[in-house]
């Protein structure tokens, strides 16, 4: 995968307004991913939203969705996301003992594969398996909840994840969640990430379209000027 000409910006709904959600996806019509948060009760404390949900909430917009699964087994429960048909489907490598088996069912059931680690999860042990995953998720908050302070010393995994992609020795889009905003963008930017998820400071804004598009902007100034288009 190569890096995208320009930052992506992936809404995340868990700061939506739940009883309009297709209103809520209309509002952010324009952003390259929408993320869609599903958590389970075990793996993270929180409960949100399901494979139903997904299901109508696909049949309400074209914005590839980006599911990022909070969840136990997620061998036995990611794949239907992908036949469902969200774009990119992402499990954590906490949550699994054969994250290279997970990637390769949802793959074969036709989506995106995305690894998920946690703020305290070492990247090492994972590197390997960063060559049969199409995206890596780095958390920088606590997964379960929106609204969260950002973790800035996560940074050092995007920074050894960009300078293996860019050497060529690796090809994955790296993926920041949690605490994004026009305060924390920049050094997330600065540090080589290509896809940047944000829940309350997009849709805590009057206009949410105009916060991905401000947040977009934000990072942009700190794009590389000649990446290769996607
Ligand atoms: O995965 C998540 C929480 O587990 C959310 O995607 C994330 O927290 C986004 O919300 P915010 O931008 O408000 O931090
Ligand atoms: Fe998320």
């Amino acid at each position: 995968m190569c890096r995208p000409s320009a930052p992506m910006i992936a809404p995340s709904i868990l700061s939506a307004d739940f009883a309009n959600l297709a209103a809520e996806t209309r509002a952010v019509e324009g952003s390259d991913w929408l993320h869609v948060d599903v958590m389970d009760a075990h793996f993270v404390p929180n409960l949100t939203l399901g494979l139903p949900v997904v299901e109508s909430l696909l049949k309400a917009t074209d914005i590839p969705m980006d599911c990022h699964l909070m969840i136990e087994d997620p061998r036995r429960w990611a794949p239907p996301y992908a036949e469902a048909g969200a774009y990119n489907v992402t499990f954590h490598a906490e949550a699994t003992d054969d994250p290279r088996a997970v990637a390769r069912d949802i793959r074969a059931a036709g989506a995106k594969a995305g690894l998920a680690i946690k703020p305290g999860t070492d990247l090492t042990p994972y590197l390997e398996i960063l060559r049969d995953v199409d995206t890596l998720l780095v958390m920088s908050v606590e997964p379960g909840f929106g609204g969260q302070r950002f973790i800035p010393e996560v940074l050092s995994k995007v920074r050894t994840v960009r300078n293996l992609v860019d050497a060529g020795e690796l090809s994955v889009l790296v993926e920041i969640d949690g605490g994004i905003n026009a305060d924390t963008i920049e050094e997330a930017a600065e540090a080589g990430v290509d896809c940047f998820v944000a829940g309350s400071a997009v849709y805590s804004a009057d206009d949410p379209g105009r916060a991905v598009a401000a947040l977009r902007a934000q990072a942009a100034a700190f794009w590389p000027t000649a990446v290769e288009a996607e």
